[in-house]
């Protein structure tokens, strides 16, 4: 009989643990809000007591998302449970994810516990979220290295103490399909009550094989998949959403199980966390790289010309690629406008519209045609901006190849006018070391700077993604302009406010951020 699979997605969690992958809270809440598009069953949000930011962004998340349950990690003790139900307690279906270490190296290094206070942990842990919220997923860390039948155990105690779901991570994505699916056996007939709960997988990718494990379980009878957005994660990554999901849907024959997922989403949900994290697909990343759907070869070709199905498994549609490549331009109004970005899957307010029409058509001054991919990059450009303090006013850069380069840079903070002048090696070194001068930014270094264009042509969109490290985390900044040297400033700019960002949600700073000369 065919079954559903809930997916359980945890892009805003895992996905953010992988470096250089950490969001703000305004990238957090579109992604949450895309994630709701796409009809995905769980949210996970974050994990509460990990810091105030994480607190905030999992209960604005809880507070705002209404079609997913919103879920947040926690360590098996009562202040992570506890934060974990403050900050999800006002979603519409709140879930607390609590996990302890099941494998014998896990046991003794990470919990340095015996394998009795473990069962313990978990039965007392577990009853302990069960009281507070009415959902309970219990995850045993590192459950492909662990004894099957301590799993059973644990498993045991956590069902019976209220956990609604039981998930077998492959924590450190050693399994292989035929043991994974063994072991999803092995839990089905041995563990009691498994009726009552949800039997979820969470594969990661260090063999390249979290889908495949994840596929396995599923077609062993697990019933839920943890996974993320393009397979982003701690280390190699996770279970890639996109693929598992267009796997199910195309072999819907072979794995018998249908899900809520709304595939159509899927190509806007990977564009906006590549986007986020400043990361291009891979050409040929399975779904939805940019080669996915491209057919290069004489006889590829004059096969799908004669008949799509000879060599495409899935349709461009079915995960929402966009169809109509270029049309709009100057001349175009703003009915036309609002089509594409609703045909793109973009719910704007009036206001926002307004400003991003605004944008189209100063764009449109400059560009003869604006692309969808042109369109995209301004939306998620402003989204990357919008919670800015210092933004750009005005810039002048003198650059030759007989001199440094110059730069007059003025920046706009809380109302106020600030400029300075720099010199560098060049117009962006300049441009960096006059922002640099005007802004008391906590020390950080500029690890990578990266620019390409967005759409064809001499005046295509330029954007440029910087990587900035503060401590132990590194900050992504997007700029976008058909002038680079803007685009530069612009990233910069972004990440320089996202680093402030992160110092002010640690310590109290006062009012002014400015260095004064
Ligand atoms: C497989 C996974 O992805 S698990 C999730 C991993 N994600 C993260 O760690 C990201 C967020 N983490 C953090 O911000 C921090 O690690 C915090 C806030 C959770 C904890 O920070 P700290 O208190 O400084 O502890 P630190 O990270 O150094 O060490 C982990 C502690 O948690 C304990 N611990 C680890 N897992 C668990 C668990 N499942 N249940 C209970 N305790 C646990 C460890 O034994 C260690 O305890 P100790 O401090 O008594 O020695
Ligand atoms: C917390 C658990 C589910 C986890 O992330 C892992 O084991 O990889």
């Amino acid at each position: 009989m065919e079954h559903t699979i809930r997916f359980f997605d945890t892009t805003l969690r895992d996905g953010e643990q992988s470096p250089g992958c950490s969001m703000d809270l305004s990238e957090k809440l579109e992604v949450a809000r895309q994630l709701e598009r796409l009809k995905v069953d769980v949210i996970e949000a974050g994990f509460a007591i990990s810091s105030p930011g994480d607190f905030e962004s999992v209960s604005r998340i809880a507070r705002e998302i209404k079609d997913c349950t919103v879920a947040s990690l926690a360590r098996t003790n009562e202040k992570d449970i506890d934060a974990a139900y403050d900050a999800v307690k006002h979603a519409a279906s709140p879930l607390i994810h609590t996990f302890i270490s099941t494998s014998p190296v896990h046991m003794q290094y990470v919990m340095k516990m015996t394998p009795e206070q473990v069962l313990e942990k978990t039965a007392a842990m577990v009853k302990y979220a069960a009281k507070k919220c009415p959902a309970v997923e219990f995850s045993a860390q590192d459950a492909t290295r662990s004894d099957w039948d301590f799993l059973v155990k644990v498993f045991n105690a956590a069902i019976s103490n209220g956990a609604t779901v039981i998930n077998v991570p492959d924590t450190v994505g050693y399994t292989t399909q035929e043991e994974m699916a063994q072991l999803i056996r092995y839990l089905r007939a041995h563990v009691n009550d498994i009726d009552k709960a949800a039997i979820s997988v969470h594969c990661h990718n260090d063999l390249g094989m979290a889908v495949a494990n994840s596929l396995a379980a599923v077609g062993a009878g697990a019933t839920q998949v943890e996974c993320t957005i393009n397979g982003i994660g701690e280390r190699a990554g996770n279970a890639a959403l996109e693929e598992l999901a267009m796997a199910l849907r195309t072999r819907k024959d072979y794995f018998k199980v249908s899900s809520r997922i709304d595939t159509t989403q899927i190509y806007r949900a990977s564009k906006l966390i590549y986007s986020i994290i400043g990361v291009q697909a891979p050409l040929n990343k399975a779904v939805v790289g940019a080669s996915a759907f491209a057919h290069e070869s004489g006889i590829h070709q004059h096969g799908v010309l004669s008949e799509r199905t000879t060599y495409e498994i899935m349709s461009p549609e079915s995960i929402g690629l966009p169809k109509n490549k270029l049309v709009l331009g100057k001349h175009s109004g703003r009915h036309a406008f609002v089509d594409r970005i609703t045909s793109l899957g973009y719910t704007l307010t009036e206001a926002e519209i307004n400003k991003y029409f605004e944008e189209f058509k100063k764009l449109a001054d400059k560009k003869k045609t604006v692309s969808d991919d042109d369109i995209e990059a301004l939306i998620t450009s402003e989204l990357a901006a919008r919670e800015s303090f210092y933004k750009l006013s005005r810039f002048d850069v003198f650059t030759s190849n007989a001199s440094r380069g110059t730069c007059v840079m003025s920046l706009e903070a809380g109302g106020e006018i600030l400029e300075d002048v720099a010199l560098g090696d060049g117009p962006i070194d300049a441009a960096y070391n006059a922002i640099d001068k005007l802004v008391d930014v906590p020390a950080h270094t500029l690890e990578d700077y990266a620019i390409r264009s967005v759409s064809d042509g001499k005046d295509a969109l330029g954007e440029v993604i910087v990587k900035l490290r503060t401590g132990n985390a590194v900050v992504t900044g997007r700029g976008l302009s058909t002038n680079i040297i803007e685009s530069s400033i612009l990233a910069y700019l972004n990440g320089v406010n996202k680093v402030l960002e992160r110092r002010d949600k640690t310590c109290e700073t006062g009012d002014v951020r400015h260095n004064t000369p």
